[in-house]
């Protein structure tokens, strides 16, 4: 008998973007990292990793996990030439997808058409890779500016939105996700996809989001994508559900 939990597993794991982002990775780190993408229930999405290592994992990874890289990242500054460095070095390695933060600290000064240039410009630079913006919402805080920040990201034709590095304080919540979530429905635009990181270790955690994003965009978006989970301890517990055993992880903000 398959439970819920066991059905949450699932999703997430065909949903996870595998993810190591330690300023000290190695090789090693991202030759172990690439073994664990692959488990006996099934792959993952996609690994992320910083830019340094998309070559290695395009190498060890069959095609069909995409190979993400972080861009702009984890601070946000208003740093074009960076962004559009790390997204040159990101396609020149080969990498699938890009994870860009947003200028989150420029947005909270009120400069948004700052923003919306930089957004546009790696968009222009990203394709033909799948662009995710990292929103960073923790530091965003209001539900305000979560919402404008969603807004500015889907109208720069990011293919998803993102809540947070993993770095700052606060990682994904449900409130967050339940603004991005509300924006991008109310967008109207039927490819755009929800990315829930930072923090989350469980599959209760990961049931939580995809119940969210089944409320709010239905069924069909319950997919790699249009749903993903970054997260660096959630594959543990996943597979720990999936063999039949209990839920491993000890913290949950459901
Ligand atoms: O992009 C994904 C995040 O960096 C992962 O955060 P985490 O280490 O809290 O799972």
């Amino acid at each position: 008998m398959t439970t819920d939990l066991q059905s949450a597993a699932r999703t997430a794991l065909a949903c996870l973007d595998l993810t190591s982002l330690n300023d000290a990775d190695t090789a090693a780190d991202i030759e172990a990292l690439c073994r664990r993408a692959q488990t006996p229930h099934g792959n993952v999405a996609a690994v992320c990793v910083w830019p340094r290592f998309v070559a290695q994992a395009r190498e060890t990874l069959p095609a069909s996990i995409k190979v993400a890289a972080v861009a702009n990242f984890p601070d946000g500054a208003l740093d074009l030439q960076r962004a559009l460095g790390d997204i040159a070095e990101i396609a020149l390695a080969g990498g699938d997808e890009v994870d860009v933060v947003l200028p989150y600290r420029t947005l909270l000064a009120d400069q948004s058409s700052d923003v919306a240039e930089f957004l546009s410009e790696v968009r222009f630079a990203s394709r033909p890779l799948t662009l995710k913006v990292i929103i960073e919402a923790g530091e965003l805080v209001t539900t305000d500016r979560i919402a404008q920040a969603t807004r500015l990201a889907l109208a720069s034709g990011a293919d998803f939105v993102k809540t947070s590095t993993g770095k700052s304080r606060v990682g994904a919540t449900p409130a967050a996700a339940a603004a991005m979530l509300k924006e991008i429905k109310a967008s109207g635009l039927s490819a755009a996809g929800f990315k829930a990181s930072g923090g989350v270790r469980s599959v209760a955690d990961a049931a939580g989001y995809i119940a969210q994003t089944r409320a709010a965009l239905g069924d069909a978006a319950l997919n790699p994508q249009r749903l993903r989970f970054g997260a660096s301890g959630l594959l543990t517990d996943i597979e720990s559900v999936l063999a039949g055993a209990d839920s491993v992880a000890t913290n949950s903000t459901y």
